[in-house]
């Protein structure tokens, strides 16, 4: 296994293998004032005022940023913070701890990692370790989880029945505000979740680095939670937009699938992580994603206004093949998926 960022000790410079060409680095975008466009949503509206409102700012946000934050959502302070220090405390674990966690190459399995699942062949190595794992359904995963810090299962398992949740009411939000029929994607389209702990160290020239490159995340929706640091980047209209840390929020992303089953009427936007010379940051996304088998199909109810190509009808599978053969890039991913024209 390489070693992991975390482990290194003593770090005055950065390595030239994970200092990215000048075009990609964050450079002068590194320090840039926080968006207070990036709309926040309260969800308490959706429950007890005006749901109608609600679901029309969600769609707004979902599709002129891709990114919105929640507020109010039903999950306590301190049951975030709590599940934020449990994973914080895994990557405090000694070495050798880390290096057994570290198992086989199945993309299903737990594991702790350096960079990316790339390492061996990427260009430019990112300056993350991260801790990436299943979690639904619970019970066929939890038994594989870290069994330390002791605390782990127990305090994970109850926070992801609870993302997994909230996940189900703002996707039931969404289809409403898209005409589908209620309760849309309650089916094998949300039928596994991942969680993807990050964890950034501090890095002595952050502007030559990145935590993770420019990507959509291939998934329905991604509810993402960070710690008080900041370093999450949206691009949007050919710019990058800092979003802001809120304590008791929730950052929520339109998948790269949503995009393709609201047919473009919602957008999965791109983003990235940076890093900071003097804290580390933590960030855990829990990516609400469909089964393997499961058919991603336009939605029929939704008109084809975009005059969008027609895509193959594909396995969600076969779309997380191609988007780790074709590195993440959208354009190739989609061209890949575009049905041949007769
Ligand atoms: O660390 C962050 O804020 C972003 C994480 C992210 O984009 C991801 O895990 O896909
Ligand atoms: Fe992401």
């Amino acid at each position: 296994m390489e070693k992991l960022v975390s482990n290194w000790s003593n770090v005055q410079s950065v390595p030239e293998n994970y200092i990215f060409p000048p075009e990609t680095r964050p450079g002068e975008y590194l320090k840039i004032p926080f968006s207070h466009s990036i709309p926040i949503i309260d969800l308490n509206e959706a429950q007890n005022g005006d749901r109608t409102n609600t679901i029309q700012k969600i769609i707004k946000a979902a599709q002129e940023f891709g990114f919105f934050q929640v507020i109010n959502h039903g999950i306590s302070l301190n049951e975030m913070k709590e599940t934020m220090s449990v994973f914080k405390e895994v990557f405090q674990m000694p070495d050798e701890y880390k290096q057994n966690m570290h198992l086989d190459d199945d993309l299903k399995t737990c594991k702790i990692f350096t960079s990316s699942l790339r390492y061996e062949t990427e260009k430019v190595h990112l300056w993350r370790d991260s801790l990436r794992h299943p979690s639904h359904p619970l019970e066929q995963w939890q038994h594989l989880w870290p069994e330390n810090p002791t605390t782990y299962r127990e305090c994970v398992g109850n926070f992801s029945i609870k993302i997994k949740d909230l996940g189900s009411r703002i996707l039931d939000l969404i289809s409403e505000g898209l005409g589908l029929e209620c309760e849309y994607f309650d089916n094998d389209l949300t039928g596994s979740m991942i969680i993807s702990v990050n964890h950034y160290p501090p890095c002595p020239t952050p502007s030559l680095t990145l935590g993770i490159t420019k990507h959509k995340d291939p998934y329905i929706i991604t509810i993402l939670m960070q710690d008080d640091v900041s370093g999450l980047q949206v691009f949007k209209d050919g710019k990058w937009i800092s979003v802001e840390p809120l304590p008791h929020a929730f950052v929520i992303n339109i998948g790269h699938l949503l995009e393709i089953i609201s047919k473009g009427k919602l957008i999965s936007a791109e983003h990235r992580a940076v890093t900071n010379s003097s804290h580390t940051r933590t960030s855990a996304a829990f990516f609400i994603a469909p089964s393997d088998d499961c058919l991603i199909v336009p939605a029929q109810d939704i008109s084809d206004e975009n005059d969008r190509p027609i895509l193959k009808c594909f396995k969600y599978k076969e779309f997380l093949k191609q988007f780790f053969n074709k590195h993440g890039d959208t354009d190739m991913l989609r061209k890949s998926l575009e049905a041949p024209k007769n």
